[in-house]
């Protein structure tokens, strides 16, 4: 299945979905929906030349329908009531075969858009500048990728059914005209739909499962905070008032929509009745061609509803749709110059030093720079150490090193030559991080580490293992398989930290960067990474973020970053 929009177009939810739904497979659902409505009338017209073979009343048909009986007559079909018969039933069995295929195309149709909308935004979430991204709040990302698309997949879904049911509809209008003009006119008068009203309580809707979506991945993010400070009973008491809001606004859509829906049985029904009494009353209208008129209404009844139906259900869907082109028009504008899904970028190793030069930074909002007209040299295969006052962009510097940040001016070098933007890509897969708070993944040790480099033998497992001072993995029941829980909970922080550095080792990085690895971590913790880090000492280009003097120790200098540039020594 081919899931990449070609040419990216944001602009508005309707550009979204024209650049997400093939229009070959629409095509194709909507001829279906044609033909089975089509068989559908043919079978509802033959059957009053059936009726009135049955009744031996042909001479009161109808004119269109007459001609349909000189027609089959012509076709070499007997007007017997048998053959009238096979043809009926051959043409439901024809329209069963068309309707299974429409659904199936439909359904198929639907996949497609959801999947091309997920794929492309999590595409554009995976390409955004770091910058952007770490601003970002991500449960909306999550109600994106998950809740957003799944209700536009809804919400197409809903215009499919509705173009369906309009189809019927207008199929049979069509059929009610060749039986009886008069009777014909009264169906446009059932619908009356509720419409701006259903529009606005769609929006409202939506807003309150956004709400309840971002409040639980809240909640669940701040279990320890919301524990540690005993806010279990506000919490609670927030979160039962989204639900309860989520309701309100369930129960005034649902009775909207139940209103709309009493309003078109009575209006259809009143219909139903005015046409039979004009068809009978003005029109002298025989039995025979009355018949399939009822047909038609007790047809085209539930057609109406689910047209109705249909419209509320997209309005809901709508602002899903409106919500996912900005962010992914949000996501276009601040894409990097080069995917960083490069299928597998081959990683850089320079050979004599990995600088960055009169690189200047400001965060946004922020009208100071946090790096200013900075320059700094890393040679291959030492260790530097960063310190300086809380705020002073140690962090932000090493981004800038990773090549997480891009700087507004200056550049980054390696071996004296700058790094062009298309190396983007090779050079982040020449970095390795180990941050303040290490993510682990929800699964066994092994596959933690595996999750930095796929191929890597039980021996480099080891070796990485044994580097970052981490061999209580092998004191443990279940070694490298045991797993480690959700964020690594069930691992001390410093085992965490341990995995965390073992992984980041087995990625052979040209550029290890550690954020304060220490900086949860008791004395005996962080003794036991300032001597791993110590064995690593001359291997492996290192920068550490330090505030402490015991790791900074183990640093072959000491760099002061004060104020966006690097102190005087
Ligand atoms: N995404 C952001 N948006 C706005 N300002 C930011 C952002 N990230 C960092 N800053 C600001 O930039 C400045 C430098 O942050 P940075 O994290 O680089 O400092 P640091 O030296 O690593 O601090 P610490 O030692 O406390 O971790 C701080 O004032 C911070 O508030």
């Amino acid at each position: 299945m081919d899931t990449t929009i070609p040419a990216p177009e944001f602009s508005s939810g309707a550009a979204v979905l024209r650049a997400a739904v093939p229009r070959r497979r629409l095509a194709g659902v909507i001829a279906l929906m044609v033909l089975t409505t089509l068989t559908e009338g043919i079978g509802l017209v033959l059957l009053v030349p059936l009726l009135a073979v049955l009744t031996g009343n042909a001479g009161a048909l109808p004119g269109p329908a007459r001609a349909l009986l000189g027609l089959a007559q012509r076709a070499g079909l007997p007007p017997a009531p048998g053959a009238l018969l096979c043809v009926f039933v051959g043409l439901v069995a024809f329209r069963a075969i068309a309707n299974y295929a429409r659904k199936i195309a439909a359904e198929r149709l639907g996949y497609v858009l959801v999947d091309t909308l997920r794929t492309r935004a999590f595409h554009l979430l995976l390409g955004a500048r770091w910058q952007v991204l770490s601003a970002m709040r991500q449960s909306d990302n999550a109600a994106l990728l998950i809740t957003n698309v799944d209700r536009i997949g809804f919400a197409f879904d809903q215009i499919l059914r509705a173009g369906a049911a309009a189809v019927t509809l207008a199929g049979a209008g069509i059929t009610a005209m060749l039986l009886a003009p008069a009777g014909a006119g009264l169906t446009l008068l059932a619908y009356k739909g509720l419409r701006r009203r259903a529009g606005h309580l769609g929006e409202v809707l939506g807003r309150a499962y956004d709400d309840v979506h971002a409040r639980t991945q809240e909640s669940l993010g701040a279990l320890r905070l919301i524990k540690s400070l005993g806010a279990e009973s506000r919490v609670e008491r927030d979160y039962a008032e989204t639900f309860a809001e989520l309701r309100r606004a369930q129960l005034a859509y649902s009775r909207s929509h139940g209103r709309g829906q009493g309003v078109l049985q009575v209006a259809g029904a009143a219909a139903l009745a005015g046409s039979a009494w004009l068809a009978i009353e003005r029109f002298h209208t025989s039995p025979a061609a009355l018949l399939p008129l009822v047909a038609l209404f007790v047809r085209a009844l539930p057609a109406l509803s689910s047209l109705q139906e249909c419209w509320q259900e997209w309005l809901h869907g709508r602002s899903a749709l409106d919500e996912t082109a900005t962010l992914m028009a949000t996501l276009a504008a601040v894409q990097e110059p080069r995917a960083v899904s490069d299928p597998d970028p081959v990683p850089l190793a320079p050979a004599s030093t990995i600088a960055v030069e009169r690189v200047t930074f400001h965060h946004p909002g922020r009208p100071e720079p946090v790096l200013d007209a900075l320059t700094l040299e890393l040679p291959v295969a030492t260790t530097t150490a960063l310190t300086g006052p809380s705020g002073a962009g140690k962090s932000t510097l090493a981004d800038v090193f990773g090549a997480l940040l891009l700087p507004e001016s200056g550049t980054l070098m390696l071996d004296g030559a700058a790094l062009p933007p298309q190396d983007l890509p090779r050079w982040r897969a020449s970095v390795a991080y180990v941050q303040q708070e290490p993510l682990l993944f929800h699964t066994s040790i092994r596959e933690n580490l595996l999750w930095a480099r796929p191929d890597a033998s039980e021996a480099e497992l080891h070796a990485a293992l044994a580097d970052a001072a981490a061999q209580f993995v092998h004191a443990l029941p279940q070694g490298l398989d045991t797993l480690v829980g959700d964020r690594g909970a069930w691992l001390s922080g410093g085992e965490r930290q341990r995995i965390a550095l073992a992984r980041a080792l087995l990625r052979r990085p040209a550029l290890l960067i550690l954020d304060e690895p220490t900086s949860a971590l008791d004395a005996e913790n962080e003794a036991l990474i300032a001597a791993a880090l110590q064995g690593l000492r001359g291997k492996l280009t290192i920068l550490l973020i330090a505030h402490r003097g015991a790791l900074a120790e183990v640093a072959d200098r000491v760099v002061v970053l004060s104020r966006g540039i690097v102190a005087p020594a």
